[in-house]
């Protein structure tokens, strides 16, 4: 219970509430009994002396106050409490008891001084409860209390009449005053409920103490209405509640003057400790360094962060000079800063530093002048920034920055460079794209790379290019550009996608090399590696490559047959001869143009070289039946197209082709091998006599493959000394022999024994017939050296067989002539055997050479008599001295009436033309004998001897 009215601090009004109900009890008793107090003004002196001391204590306290504000409540309580206690003095000292003063005391004397006394105390906590101020010193209230009192100390003494009655000797206090008392219980009673009030509202203590006060007035005034005389025991107790009154106010005022402030004062103290305690926690977790100087500059506060700055507050003391706390070479600077910061103004700098470690510390410092109370700056706090970081940070930014733009301006010096955004819209160009694509940058920059499109490349090319750097890939590549002139340009090029934080690309960047010019190049030695100079046409090796690709392509099920056609034109070289060579060259421009013309756009038409083009028509049919017709036609169509007249400046020539075509199916898959078709095909149509279509027969590919085989190995026959000449012997009537016929044999490693009817032929194809020839010849000379310096054989002679291309040489004649001379052969023991087919072609010449060499007396046959066109008309111009009659009519004029016939024609013509004759392929002595009837002189044939080598020749005659 005590703690709790200790606690709710209403132990006063509590207090008060049990003396009052103790009083009145007390007071009824007495007055039930009657009581009187004597020597009532020794009681009275004492309590009221307590009530004054207490009121001039109150007086005092306040008196001794410092107010901040010179119209406080003060003034109040040292008017109110002044007067109070000046009243009471004199109600004391008026006391009926006390001794006179000026006039002789009295129970009147003494209720008016109580009743102004009583008025001034109400008032003045009517006043202290409304908080009205009075302005002024307190010295002066405290002479106008003084005042006030002297004035009704005045008019008591001396004007008491002015004054209403209070006290009736006779009947005691008067209604006045019983009135008056009563007045004030009211008065008090509200102001105890007033200031209870504001004791809820605030809990100030103060008005705690003012309601106890007013409470203990209000019982004084009440206990005072009961009491008629003064020595009543009513007045004690009206006068004890004043002293508790008084105690009440006493303690409303320590409470508010003394105990408050301290209070407060502590409280403030706490808070100032606490936000000290804040203040050091904040300035120590600080990331910068706190440092404070006084006017003298000498240290007075680092904080942590700046204690552990490197080098510069590290050790410092407090008290130490700025010049000790800071190397040299910055100590001035701080001093001129701080010096300035003294001055009252900001400073606020900036400094590197580099210490032995070779350690670069950047610092930012701020100095701040504090002001004191006085207004004057008497301390500066400098906050220190380590910008060393940030600043390492951004000198290394500014590094890369420098890196980067020296990189960049490398690239824009050295490549085309654009940036485009994620769809491909250009944001960014560097001039050398302006130039290149003689765009300029506003042109460029919001449109994509469309506006240089050169439609080069397939739609297929951009978008696997999108595929990959939409993916985040880096994409290389060459690419043909447009630029705005038409012009087309190559470009390398490769594109970097910029990714971000989710490593999706936001942005890429083209970086370009200019390559047109290697483009171009590599295009040139295309064209001359794949295409023929003279006509443009594709040349032989890109023909094999689209013939192959033909091949491979092939599909089944689809025209997968195709033809293939072998062109060469019959008689070019007597163009080239005859016109020349540029007429030649014109004439093939006219040839592949009409080629053109007869072609289809998906045809391929090739130059392989000289006067031989190919046409390849893919995908032409998907049977062979159809791809024959179809191939034959426009070979026909060809073939008429090139056989029409050409008209070389002001030459018409004529020309024909002839056509080798052969068809190609998926089950072949070599395109030499198809050429190899064409090409026999096309020579089936030249020995078919020429301006022909020929279709490959592989009948002939196998003859082919023979020929391929002895052409290899036949090309060095003569080095590997496989050839051998064989000598058939020729004889007269008389069955001697006069000569002998020259027959070369070839005996090869790999082929075995090769006859001359399989090897000469391929051997006059290849041209190497001359080497051959040139063998022979003089393999012959140089048996006839051997036989001359024999008188058994010194008059033979040796017939030495020769090829057409042989005897077109333009130096044959030379050729004999050296290799007689070599040898020193008579060059009447030396016979060139000639055929009539030989005489086809260039007969005025190789009568002018036969004719250049009979004159020196080689002598010359013609073999094979009879088999071909035998003209007399150029046979009696030919140098010849013997016709050899063929084995074909040698063989069946037996039986034969015809061939009878024509040998004894040619006996009878070569009589007329006192020509010699030999017969041969004399087989059996029946043909022997129907000879030697018919006049032929001499004979040759297995009847008498077969071709033999040297050695047996030689045993056949001994
Ligand atoms: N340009 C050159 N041609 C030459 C050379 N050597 C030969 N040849 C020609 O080769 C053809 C075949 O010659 P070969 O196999 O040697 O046949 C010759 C005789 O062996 C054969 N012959 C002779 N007598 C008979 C016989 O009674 N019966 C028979 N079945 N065959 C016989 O005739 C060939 C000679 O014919 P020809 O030349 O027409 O006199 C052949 O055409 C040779 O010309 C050479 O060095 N160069």
């Amino acid at each position: 219970m005590r703690a709790f009215l200790y606690s709710k601090n209403i132990f006063p009004l509590f207090f008060l509430a049990l003396s009052a109900i103790a009083v009145i009890a007390l007071s009824i008793v007495m007055q039930f009994l009657q009581l009187q107090i004597v020597h009532l003004w020794v009681t009275h002196l004492t309590l009221e002396l307590i009530s004054v001391f207490v009121a001039i204590s109150v007086v005092a306290v306040i008196f001794q106050r410092k107010d901040p504000d010179k119209s406080s409540f003060s003034n109040t309580i040292v008017f109110g409490f002044s007067c109070i206690a000046l009243l009471d003095y004199f109600h004391t000292l008026s006391y009926p008891g006390m001794p006179n003063l000026f006039t002789a005391s009295s129970p009147e004397k003494a209720i008016v001084f109580w009743l102004f006394a009583r008025s001034i105390e109400l008032l003045t906590f009517i006043a202290i409860a409304f908080k009205l101020k009075l302005k002024g010193r307190k010295l002066n209230w405290l002479l106008a209390a003084i005042a006030l009192s002297t004035l009704i100390f005045y008019i008591n003494i001396y004007h008491s009449q002015l004054l209403p009655p209070t006290f009736d000797p006779a009947t005691g206090v008067t209604d006045f005053k019983t009135n008056a008392e009563f007045s004030f219980f009211i008065g008090y009673a509200l102001l105890t409920g007033l200031y209870w009030y504001q004791y809820t509202r605030s809990h100030f203590s103060q008005h705690l103490y003012f309601a106890a006060a007013s409470f203990a007035m209000a019982l004084c005034a009440l206990t005072l209405t009961h009491y008629l005389t003064t020595s009543d025991f009513a007045l004690l107790l009206g006068h004890l509640f004043k002293i508790v009154s008084a105690i009440f106010i006493y303690m409303a005022i320590y409470w508010h003057e003394i105990k408050r402030p301290y209070q407060l004062a502590h409280i403030a103290e706490q808070k100032t400790d606490k936000k000290e305690l804040e203040l050091q926690t904040i300035l120590e977790s600080m990331p910068l360094g706190v440092v404070r100087f006084d006017q003298s500059l000498k240290l007075l506060y680092t904080n942590s962060f700046a204690k552990n700055m490197s080098h510069i507050f590290k050790g410092s003391q407090v008290d130490q000079h700025l010049s000790d706390v800071f190397p040299a070479k910055i100590a001035s600077l701080w001093q001129q800063h701080c010096v300035q910061a003294l001055s009252g103004k900001k400073a606020e700098f900036y400094y590197d530093y580099i210490f032995a470690e070779n350690v670069q510390v950047y610092r930012e410092i701020i100095i701040v002048p504090e002001i004191n109370l006085a207004g004057k700056t008497d301390t500066i706090l400098c906050l220190v920034i380590d910008s060393s970081e940030k600043e390492h940070a951004k000198r290394k930014e500014l590094i890369a920055l420098r890196e980067t733009e020296k990189l960049r301006r490398a690239l824009n010096e050295h490549a085309i460079v654009a940036y485009t955004d994620i769809r491909g819209i250009i944001t960014s160009v560097n001039d050398k794209f302006c130039q290149i694509s003689q765009y300029s940058r506003q042109e460029l920059i919001g449109n994509s790379h469309q506006l240089i499109n050169s439609k080069y490349h397939p739609r297929s090319f951009f978008k696997d290019m999108w595929l990959s750097i939409s993916t985040g890939k880096i994409w290389q590549g060459e690419i043909c550009n447009k630029a705005k002139d038409g012009s087309l340009y190559w470009v390398n090029t490769t594109i970097v996608p910029f990714l971000n934080d989710r490593g999706k690309p936001e942005q890429y960047i083209a970086i370009r090399a200019d390559i047109t010019e290697r483009k171009l190049a590599e295009q040139e030695a295309l064209r001359l590696a794949y295409y023929d100079e003279l006509t443009s046409l594709p040349n032989r090796r890109l023909l094999k490559e689209q013939l192959e690709r033909s091949i491979n392509n092939s599909e089944p099920n689809t025209a997968n047959v195709h033809a293939l056609l072998l062109i060469d034109l019959d008689n070019f070289k007597d163009v080239n001869d005859s016109l020349g060579h540029a007429m030649g060259d014109e004439l093939l421009k006219q040839v592949a143009m009409r080629l053109q013309h007869s072609t289809y756009a998906n045809q391929t038409i090739a130059r392989l070289g000289g006067d031989e083009f190919v046409i390849l028509i893919a995908n032409l049919a998907t049977s062979k039946q159809e791809a024959s017709i179809k191939a034959g036609d426009q070979a026909e169509h060809i073939r008429v197209a090139l056989s029409e007249p050409y008209t070389l400046e002001n030459e018409i020539v004529s020309v024909t082709p002839s056509i080798g075509v052969t068809l190609l199916d998926s089950t072949v898959c070599d395109a030499a091998e198809f050429l190899k078709q064409a090409d026999i095909a096309m020579y089936q149509s030249k020995a078919r006599g020429r301006n022909q279509v020929t279709f490959f027969d592989p009948q002939l590919q196998f003859a082919l493959n023979q020929r391929n085989d002895i052409l290899r190995e036949l090309i060095h026959a003569t080095d590997k000394q496989e050839l051998i000449l064989y000598y058939q012997p020729i004889y007269n009537q008389q069955k001697a022999i006069v000569g002998t016929e020259a027959l070369i044999r070839w005996n090869n490693s790999q082929l075995g024994m090769v006859p001359p009817d399989q090897f000469i032929p391929v051997a006059e194809q290849a041209n190497h017939i001359l080497v051959i020839g040139n063998w022979v010849l003089h393999t012959a000379c140089q048996q006839l050296q051997q036989w001359a310096s024999d008188k058994q054989r010194a008059h033979w002679t040796i017939a030495v067989n020769i090829s057409a291309k042989q005897l077109q040489q333009k130096d044959f004649v030379d050729i004999v002539t050296t290799a007689l001379t070599q040898y020193q052969v008579p060059p009447q023991r030396l016979k060139l055997e000639i055929t009539e087919s030989m005489l086809q072609e260039d007969v005025d010449n190789t009568i002018a050479a036969m004719s250049k060499l009979r004159e020196i007396g080689v002598r010359f046959s013609l073999d094979d008599f009879g088999t071909g066109y035998s003209s007399l008309s150029y046979l009696t111009k030919l140098p010849i001295d013997t016709l050899k009659i063929d084995r074909s009519f040698v063989d069946n004029m037996i039986n034969s009436k015809e061939d009878t016939a024509v040998v004894k024609a040619i006996l009878s013509l070569a009589a007329s033309l006192k020509l010699e004759v030999v017969a041969e392929g004399v087989e059996t002595a029946e043909q022997m004998a129907f000879l030697i009837s018919a006049g032929c002189q001499h004979y040759q044939g297995y009847l008498l001897s077969k071709p033999l080598p040297i050695e047996q020749l030689l045993l056949l005659d001994s």
